[in-house]
């Protein structure tokens, strides 16, 4: 797994950019995606040399690779810290905070995450902190919020084994409040559920959990 920071700086001059370039930042070819915003800025009718926008290029690249850190993240590396503690019953993080990017658009979706599962008959379980951070290897990529939903409740049966796997996403989509259709306020609430959890008494216990606040 790729952390922060350039991976390879040179002291080359970019017109549109700083005197120090950075080549690449976990992993993003930043002089490719400078050419590209800069592109961007142009077809849009901006000039991107005057002072406010001289850096954004630059800028943009690096926020990107934060912003889509995920494609270089591995999910099992996340989950491999898993100890023994012998509980087998519901274990339930809620109210994840998830920033995403929608793969229609790329602007954010942002909502809330919740992720529970039953450990297995080994009673293995993860770190609490763990379920957050699989959340952000997914959610760090140009997603849909179905999948994300998904992937994530598929990670967590893979690296586990558990019982069973619940997970909940609300978000609500800036591509359908600043733009688009143009309707603020409204959430898309997904779920992925895996195993024993869909047994009707065992996903009511884990709603209620959910829903309450
Ligand atoms: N199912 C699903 N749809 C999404 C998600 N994010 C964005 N969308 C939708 O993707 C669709 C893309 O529709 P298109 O008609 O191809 O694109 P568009 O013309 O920009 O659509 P509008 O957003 O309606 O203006 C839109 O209906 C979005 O609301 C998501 O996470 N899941
Ligand atoms: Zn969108």
């Amino acid at each position: 797994m790729v952390t922060g920071g350039p991976d390879d700086l040179v002291g080359a001059t970019d017109p549109s950019g700083p005197t120090t370039v950075a080549r690449s930042v976990d992993g993003v070819d930043v002089p490719r995606a400078r050419a590209a915003v800069r592109e961007l800025l142009l077809a849009v009718g901006e000039d991107p040399d005057r002072e406010g926008l001289r850096d954004t290029p630059d800028r943009v690249a690096r926020a990107y690779a934060e912003t889509f850190a995920g494609l270089r993240q591995d999910p099992t590396q996340v989950l491999s810290a898993s100890f023994d503690i012998g509980h087998e019953e519901m274990v339930l993080v809620k109210d994840i905070e998830v920033y995403s990017t929608c793969e229609h658009h790329l602007v954010p979706f942002h909502g809330v995450a919740h992720v529970g599962y039953i450990p297995g008959p080994d009673g293995r379980v993860t770190g609490l902190s763990k379920l957050a951070r699989l959340v952000d290897v997914y959610a760090r990529r140009p997603q849909v919020q179905e999948r994300l939903t998904a992937q994530v409740a598929d990670a967590l049966v893979a690296a586990l084994a558990p019982r069973g796997a619940i997970v909940v996403v609300e978000c609500e989509h800036l591509c359908m409040s600043m733009r688009g259709v143009r309707k603020p306020g409204s959430r898309t609430v997904t779920s992925a559920v895996r195993g024993q959890m869909r047994d009707s008494a065992t996903r009511a216990e884990a709603m209620s959990l959910i829903i309450g606040r």
